[in-house]
């Protein structure tokens, strides 16, 4: 049966060419690419040209000096040009000492001058297999790079000049550092998220992971398994061992949002876990110790949950050593033109548009209105916008719309939710007819519809 030839790419560097030519008409059946190199002077520019899975270098290329020298020079070199490249030494019979010392300074292994096919096949293949190995340590470590990155700039993108928000600025400093339990309490969309990944990246614990569970999606039936993680068996679906999010949290932080809609019976199971620091997975019976920083959010009225009942005085107390409150969009009126603006400046790069600013009148407007989503509601309004506008200087009919005989206060924001098909394909016909100066066929072409079918809507729908 044919051997499967295998992928790998192989640089041969020696002095001797014999040896270098009938290696390679050996290994040319076995791998995809065997390069071979006498002058040793090439490597760098070898290595730029190509990436090589496996490098075998010789360790002595002056005649009668056995040193190895050179050898631990050019080992260097390539271990300086890739780190994770794959060395195998050529070294002459009796010059193990030599060949042990490079491994310790990062070759991987070394086969003896004259070898055996065979053995010298074995060698390279195992090689091979180090060499994959090192390329997902490598790709796995610049992931979590840039994953430690996008945190840190996540951080960063926390909007707030207001009296209100540095008080919060403030507290997140004193309290990140310590291990204390964190309520962060706020309606919808004031950035509870955010703030309770900045604590955690200005903890301790930034290298651990940030573990979220939406207390408010999990069913009743999987709260334990979600949480505390099952044994295979435990119940009909477990079909494997499951780690919980208090495992998976582990040494880092665990972030329980909508801690407020926690059923009672629930809310319990939950504080037990707290208190013991521990957790036993569904179908085991030995607990394991966990350690992690615990923070909350709820955009519930917790307080007032208590005095009707429906929230555990004990299981409060164990959550909210520190409290901190974001105030609602409405009243913090002056971050609102700068988080606006901000907003504009990544969905203008994003969708490539010449976006300068937003009109006074705008920004006025934007002030006065009630935000009932909060920041989301800003972000996502500003998106919109951006994507529909055809001016440089965002106006007031790009976010509102006037609903007919409304009062000032029922005005709204244009949103897709408010809007059926119909109402859509008028805005975009509006825009593509505005865009063309009136002219059908550009108007039709940008809008992927023949002239005639636009003539029919604008018919249809008076315009
Ligand atoms: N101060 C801020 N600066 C910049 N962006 C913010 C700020 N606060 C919130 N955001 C953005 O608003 C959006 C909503 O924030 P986040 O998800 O943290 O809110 P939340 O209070 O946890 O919402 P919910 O209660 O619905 O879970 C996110 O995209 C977030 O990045």
């Amino acid at each position: 049966m044919k051997e499967q030839k295998s992928s790998g790419k192989i640089l041969i560097i020696d002095d001797n060419e014999d040896l270098l030519k009938a290696a390679k008409i050996y290994l040319k059946r076995h791998f995809a690419q065997v390069d071979i190199e006498t002058n040793p002077g090439l490597i760098p520019i070898l290595m730029v040209n190509e990436q090589y899975d496996v490098i075998m270098l010789d360790m002595n290329f002056t005649k009668d000096v056995s040193s190895g020298q050179e050898g631990f020079y050019w080992l260097d070199r390539i271990l300086e040009i890739d780190s994770s490249a794959v060395v195998v030494l050529i070294t002459a019979y009796g010059d193990v000492n030599t060949a042990v010392k490079a491994i310790k300074e990062g070759a991987t292994d070394f086969v003896l001058k004259p070898w055996e096919n065979e053995k010298l096949l074995a060698t390279l293949h195992s090689a091979l297999k180090l060499r994959e190995s090192k390329l997902q340590i490598s790709q796995l470590k610049s992931q979590q790079q840039q994953f430690f990155q996008d945190l840190d700039s996540k951080f960063k993108d926390i909007i707030g000049q207001s009296p209100s928000m540095i008080k919060v600025f403030d507290t997140i400093e004193r309290v990140a550092g310590t291990d204390a339990n964190v309520l962060i309490l706020g309606e919808n969309g004031t950035g509870k998220e955010l703030i309770a990944r900045a604590i955690h990246r200005n903890s301790k614990r930034h290298r651990a992971p940030f573990v979220g569970v939406d207390l408010g999606a999990i069913t009743s039936t999987l709260f334990e398994s979600e949480l505390f993680g099952h044994k295979k068996g435990a119940f009909t679906d477990a079909k494997d061992d499951r780690t919980g999010r208090f495992e998976q949290a582990n040494s880092g932080t665990l972030f329980f949002d909508e801690i407020g809609n926690l059923p009672m019976a629930l809310q319990s199971k939950l504080l037990a876990a707290l208190q013991n620091r521990e957790i036993t997975r569904v179908g085991a019976n030995k607990p394991i110790p966990v350690d992690i920083r615990l923070i909350s959010a709820t955009n519930m009225s917790i307080h007032q949950m208590i005095h009707e009942s429906t929230f555990r005085q004990d299981l409060l107390y164990r959550i909210n050593t520190i409290e901190i409150t974001l105030p609602p969009l409405r009243d913090r009126q002056e971050d609102i033109p700068i988080l606006a603006n901000h907003f504009v400046d990544i969905y203008s790069k994003k969708y490539q548009k010449e976006i300068r600013k937003l009109g006074e009148g705008l920004i006025k407007r934007m002030q006065k209105y009630h935000w009932p989503g909060n920041i989301r509601e800003l972000q996502h309004s500003i998106e919109r916008a951006v994507i529909m506008t055809s001016h440089s200087v965002l106006q007031q009919e790009d976010l509102f719309v006037q609903k007919q005989s409304a009062p000032e206060k029922q005005e709204d924001l244009v949103s897709l939710e408010h809007l059926n098909i119909e109402d859509v394909e008028k805005i975009l016909i509006r825009k593509a007819l505005q865009k063309h100066n009136g002219h059908i066929t550009r108007a039709a072409e940008e809008l992927g519809l023949t002239r005639s079918s636009l003539y029919r809507r604008l018919e249809r729908y008076g315009l």
